[in-house]
C-alpha cells in the first residue's frame, strides 16, 4: 500500500543487479496476472528470476496453518510465483531465486517452510535489525559452507562464504529434486539446485542483489544466470530455425 492504494513494485537493487550483473533486460510480469494465463509471457523470455520479500507465503501452500503472528501476507505474490515456478521447471527455463523465492520453490517440489527459524531449537535469528542502516542489514552476517562442486562453490572458488541474512523462514523439509548446496552454521538450508543437471535452477536464502558489483560472489551468481539465460534463448533460436 502507497496512501490509499495497492501497488505491485519490484525493488530496484534486483533490477540493477540483472541489468548490470547478469547483464539481461528484465520484464516485470504484474501479480495480476492469473496462473492460467502465464504461457504468453514464458514464451517471450529466457529467464525467471524470483526476488525477495517482507511478506510470507501462505502457510495452506505446505500443508502448514497460520499462527497467531501478524505476518504479513501477498496471495496475488503466491499464485503467480508458484504458477510461474511449475512453468518455468517444466520449459526447463533458468530459474534464479532470492529469499522469499527460494522458499516459493522449496514449496512448488514440495518441501516445506519454518515459519520462525529463531523459535527453532539450535536455529540462530536469522532476521535483520530493521532500526540497523541499510548497510547493516545488508552486511554479511554469518558464514555458509558450500557443497563442493556446486553453481556456488564455483562461483565463490571456495567452500565457506559470508552471506548477509534478512530471513524470518526457512526450509524445513527440502522438496523433492532438489539437492541442498549450502549450509548456515546452524545447519539450516540456505541455497539449492535440481538434483537432475538439465537446468539452471539456483535458490539462495541470502541477497546477492546487494551492492552486487562490490561483491565478486554475488556478482559471480549474477553472471552465471546471465549465461544460463543465454544459453536458453541460443538453444531456442537453434531449435526454431533447424528443419
Ligand atoms: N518473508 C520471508 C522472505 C524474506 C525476504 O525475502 N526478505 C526480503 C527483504 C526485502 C528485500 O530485500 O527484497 C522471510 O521472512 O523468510
Amino acid at each position: 500500500m502507497i496512501g490509499p492504494h495497492p501497488f505491485q513494485s519490484v525493488g530496484e537493487k534486483y533490477l540493477r543487479a540483472l541489468r548490470e550483473a547478469a547483464d539481461v533486460e528484465p520484464l516485470i510480469v504484474p501479480g495480476l496476472v492469473p496462473a492460467g494465463e502465464i504461457d504468453p509471457w514464458l514464451d517471450r523470455v529466457d529467464g525467471v528470476f524470483l526476488t525477495g520479500s517482507h511478506s510470507n507465503l501462505e502457510p495452506h501452500h505446505y500443508g502448514a496453518s497460520k499462527g497467531d503472528d501478524d505476518f504479513l501476507f501477498d496471495p496475488l505474490r503466491d499464485q503467480l510465483s508458484l504458477a510461474v515456478i511449475r512453468a518455468a521447471l517444466q520449459r526447463r527455463l533458468p530459474l534464479f531465486a532470492v529469499c522469499r523465492g527460494l522458499q516459493e520453490v522449496n514449496v512448488v517440489c514440495g518441501g516445506t517452510l519454518l515459519q520462525r527459524v529463531h523459535e527453532q531449537p539450535g536455529h540462530f535469528d536469522h532476521r535483520e535489525d530493521l532500526n540497523q542502516p541499510l548497510d547493516q542489514q545488508y552486511a554479511p552476517a554469518h558464514k555458509v559452507r558450500l557443497r563442493p562442486g556446486s553453481l556456488l562453490a564455483l562461483a565463490a572458488a571456495k567452500e565457506e562464504v559470508e552471506v548477509n541474512s534478512l530471513h524470518g523462514q526457512g526450509i524445513d523439509r527440502l522438496g523433492d529434486g532438489l539437492q541442498a548446496d549450502a549450509w548456515a552454521e546452524d545447519g539450516l538450508i540456505e541455497a539449492f539446485s535440481l538434483a537432475h543437471a538439465g537446468q539452471y535452477c539456483v535458490a539462495v536464502q541470502w541477497h546477492p542483489e546487494w551492492k552486487v558489483a562490490e561483491n565478486p560472489f554475488y556478482l559471480a551468481l549474477f553472471e552465471q544466470f546471465g549465461a544460463a539465460c543465454r544459453q536458453f534463448a541460443a538453444n531456442r533460436l537453434a531449435n526454431s530455425s533447424s528443419p
